[in-house]
């Protein structure tokens, strides 16, 4: 039997990073992955694809221009199903290549086999074709992540009701689409086939979508939605799907009917650790198949096993869980490390984007803390003059007694890139001064930072005193 330092069941993100990492610390890794190609969810059904058909979409639209052509303006006119997954089957085979050459690199090894544990140092490898083997370890990496939820009420076909993951097959655009849950899948695909000119209906049954994501910039992003011909329903829980000859129709409990020809179910994920045989060394998954870990090392209740990504539960993000894995690694080969920053940021590619990080103006007021907030417009900048831009905005919160920064909130064209300025300054302590006293790229939409600060400032007024020392 071979024996490792690490096994490391599931290859995407967190599965990944754990294992570079453990290989650069000088240790024998295993990965094993059941599906046909390394990259896990991530790349094959997730994060990569969705992101892809996102661009993909964006650029056949031109839909970037349409604030200076108009709305009626396209770059390619029927915009097929074929347009889009070519793209996408050549993102992907490059991500594969690039992760295969990571792990070639790094003396990675990998296989192809659904792993279970057979104790709590020896595992099953099964391949597709039935053929096992057993592999003995002193740590193991849990990162086998989800898959979308499929309840037995829902009639999915593959053709008229789908989930996330075969919505990336489809071979024709759908005439019109309902798309149900108001998570991050469901608004990301709601709004990119609305992007391809598609009549969207985005129904959800808590009465606001996005809920951790500050209120303004949702109100914004619904009204711009609405402003295109999205249908929202809000509070709307569903009764009954059923798949009629030309479409689907959606029976919602308030007795209204949405009828499309496809619908696509977005309503949360569970995780993958049925098969995984963790009561024969006695860790325990709930309801919804994830483990519960120690926050700070990924340790399960058994310590020498790990678990990391999407199968511990929120954030449930492929940046998040990168870190997790690396974190974990580090931890499991004794290497200590600092407790990463409670701040991270959350992007969400819809159209337009969101971006977010630290709190938001509701949890501020939660708090009792005195603030006061910076807005900038994009349509304001003058990048966004250049780029034809007319929404989108920045909205910064500082500390009226610290003056620092404790959110920052963007909607609109890069958000996801821009974040990342807020996030340095709230995790490094920096106050609206730092906003005002710097100077910024110009024309950049980045620029909106120092609007946002100036804006804050001229209402909180220059106490420069009040700034702690560093
Ligand atoms: C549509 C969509 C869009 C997303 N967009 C973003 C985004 O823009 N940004 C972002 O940060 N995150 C995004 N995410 C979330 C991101 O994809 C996940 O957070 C991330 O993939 C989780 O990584 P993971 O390490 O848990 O493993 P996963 O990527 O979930 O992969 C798990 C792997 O484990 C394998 N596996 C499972 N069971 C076994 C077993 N018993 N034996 C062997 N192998 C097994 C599976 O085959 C799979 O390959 C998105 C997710 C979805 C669904
Ligand atoms: N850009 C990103 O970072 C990104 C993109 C996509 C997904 N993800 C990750 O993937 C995970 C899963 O996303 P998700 O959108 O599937 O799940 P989610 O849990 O975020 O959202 C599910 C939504 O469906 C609604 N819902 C629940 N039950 C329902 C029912 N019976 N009928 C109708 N609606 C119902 C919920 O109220 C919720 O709004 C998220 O945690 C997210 O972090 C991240």
């Amino acid at each position: 039997m071979e024996h490792f330092d690490m096994l490391v069941i599931g290859s995407g993100p967190s599965g990944r990073r754990a294992a570079v990492q453990a290989a650069k610390l000088g240790k024998s890794v295993l990965v094993v992955d059941r599906g046909r190609r390394l990259g896990g969810v991530s790349v094959h059904t997730g994060t990569i694809p969705s992101k892809t058909l996102r661009e993909t979409v964006l650029n056949l639209s031109g839909w970037r221009e349409r604030g200076f052509y108009g709305r009626g303006y396209r770059v390619k006119q029927d915009i097929s199903s074929t347009d889009l997954i070519q793209r996408l089957h050549k993102t992907l085979d490059h991500e594969v290549e690039v992760l295969q050459h990571q792990f070639l690199r790094n003396g990675v090894r990998s296989a192809q086999a659904g792993a279970s544990f057979i104790d709590a140092n020896r595992a099953r490898l099964t391949t597709e074709t039935g053929e096992i083997s057993d592999v003995s370890f002193d740590h193991a990496m849990i990162s086998v992540g989800t898959r979308p939820y499929r309840p037995e009420s829902v009639p999915f076909d593959g053709a008229r009701v789908l989930d996330s993951d075969e919505v990336l097959e489809i071979e024709r655009l759908p005439r019109t689409l309902t798309v149900i849950g108001g998570g991050v899948i469901g608004v990301e695909y709601a709004t990119i086939f609305s992007a391809l000119d598609v009549p969207v209906t985005l129904v959800e049954p808590r009465d606001r979508i996005l809920d951790f994501v500050d209120r303004e910039l949702v109100d914004d992003f619904i009204h711009q939605l609405r402003d295109r011909g999205v249908t929202v329903r809000l509070g709307s829980s569903v009764n009954s799907i059923e798949v009629r000859p030309t479409g689907a129709e959606v029976v919602l409990a308030d007795g209204r009917t949405v009828r499309s020809e496809t619908v696509l179910y977005a309503a949360g994920r569970v995780g993958n650790t049925a098969s995984l045989g963790l009561e024969t060394v006695g860790i325990e998954a709930d309801g919804r198949g994830r483990i519960k870990v120690d926050p700070d090392t990924f340790q399960t209740s058994v310590p020498h096993i790990y678990a990391c990504g999407d199968v511990i539960g929120f954030p449930s993000l492929a940046s998040t869980s990168m870190e997790q894995g690396r974190v974990a690694a580090c931890h499991a080969f004794g290497i200590a490390l600092p407790p990463p920053p409670a701040t991270f940021p959350y992007g969400i590619y819809a159209v337009p984007e969101i971006s977010t990080v630290g709190q938001s103006e509701e949890e501020v007021r939660k708090s009792g803390v005195a603030y006061e907030c910076g807005v900038a417009r994009f349509r304001e900048t003058s990048r966004g003059h250049i780029m034809g831009v007319d929404s989108g905005f920045l909205k910064l919160i500082f500390s009226l007694e610290t003056r620092r920064l404790l959110g920052a909130h963007i909607v609109g064209e890069g958000a996801t890139e821009l974040i990342h300025i807020g996030q340095a300054v709230i995790n490094l302590g920096g106050t609206v001064d730092f906003f005002v006293e710097n100077t910024f790229n110009y024309p950049t939409l980045a620029e909106a930072y120092k609007i946002a600060g100036l804006d804050a400032w001229n209402r909180m007024g220059w106490r420069r005193e009040a700034v702690p020392a560093a």
